[in-house]
């Protein structure tokens, strides 16, 4: 199993203007547009990586975050790995709108279990100078919603792009072995005249 490739889809969610596209294209191409237009629609690109001796495909699918788009983009949540919510740190209400975002994602997506569903959230355009949001209020949020990891990020400067879709890798892959782990708990119970060992899921 941990030879084979994983394909992983992730999804950039958040208000129009963020940096959602600047993240994955600064990710997939390492290329960084000033005048980048508003995105209408989906649009994604797949990247290789290795994490933690994984070999992984990530599908990064990049949505429009202006309301007007948004029924171009809800179609395309189902079956994403990993959401990561988007705010840009010189925008308080593209932070104040984060918990819309999750909403939206947990009601599309169809997500059966949002407690242990893989959030991630990007504090995005850290590189300028005025902030309206500081590092402490952003990481409180992520511990009082869901205890999500936090990363600040600038797709202009490329601080902490990769180490953020490494982290999203990471947190399905926790996912995913904790599931392991409770299957295989199941299988010994199925041949096991003992009671199961495992009760975690
Ligand atoms: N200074 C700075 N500007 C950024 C950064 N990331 C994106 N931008 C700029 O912010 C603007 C919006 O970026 P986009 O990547 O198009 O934002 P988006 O979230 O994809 O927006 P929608 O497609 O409308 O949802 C562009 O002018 C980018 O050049 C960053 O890290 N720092
Ligand atoms: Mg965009």
């Amino acid at each position: 199993m941990s030879g084979k490739s994983l394909l992983l889809k992730v999804i950039l969610l958040g208000d129009g203007g963020v940096g959602k596209s600047s993240l994955m294209n600064r990710y997939v191409t390492n290329k960084f547009d000033s005048q980048a237009f508003h995105t209408i629609g989906v649009e994604f690109l797949n990247r290789d990586l290795e994490v933690d001796g994984r070999f992984v495909t990530l599908q990064i699918w990049d949505t429009a975050g202006q309301e007007r788009f948004k029924s171009l983009r809800t179609p395309f949540y189902r079956g994403a790995d990993c959401c990561l919510l988007t705010f840009s740190v010189d925008d308080r209400q593209s932070f104040e709108n984060l918990s819309n975002w999750q909403k939206e994602f947990v009601y599309y997506a169809d997500v059966k279990d949002p407690e242990h569903f893989p959030f991630v959230v990007l504090g995005n355009k850290i590189d300028k100078l005025e902030r309206q949001v500081s590092t402490e209020e952003a990481r409180t949020w992520c511990m009082e919603n869901g205890n999500y990891p936090y990363l600040e990020t600038s797709a202009k400067d490329d601080t902490n792009v990769a180490v953020a879709f490494e982290e999203a890798v990471r947190q399905v892959l926790a996912v995913e072995e904790q599931l392991e782990h409770c299957m295989l708990g199941h299988t010994i119970d199925l041949h096991s005249s003992s009671k199961s060992g495992s009760s975690c899921c």
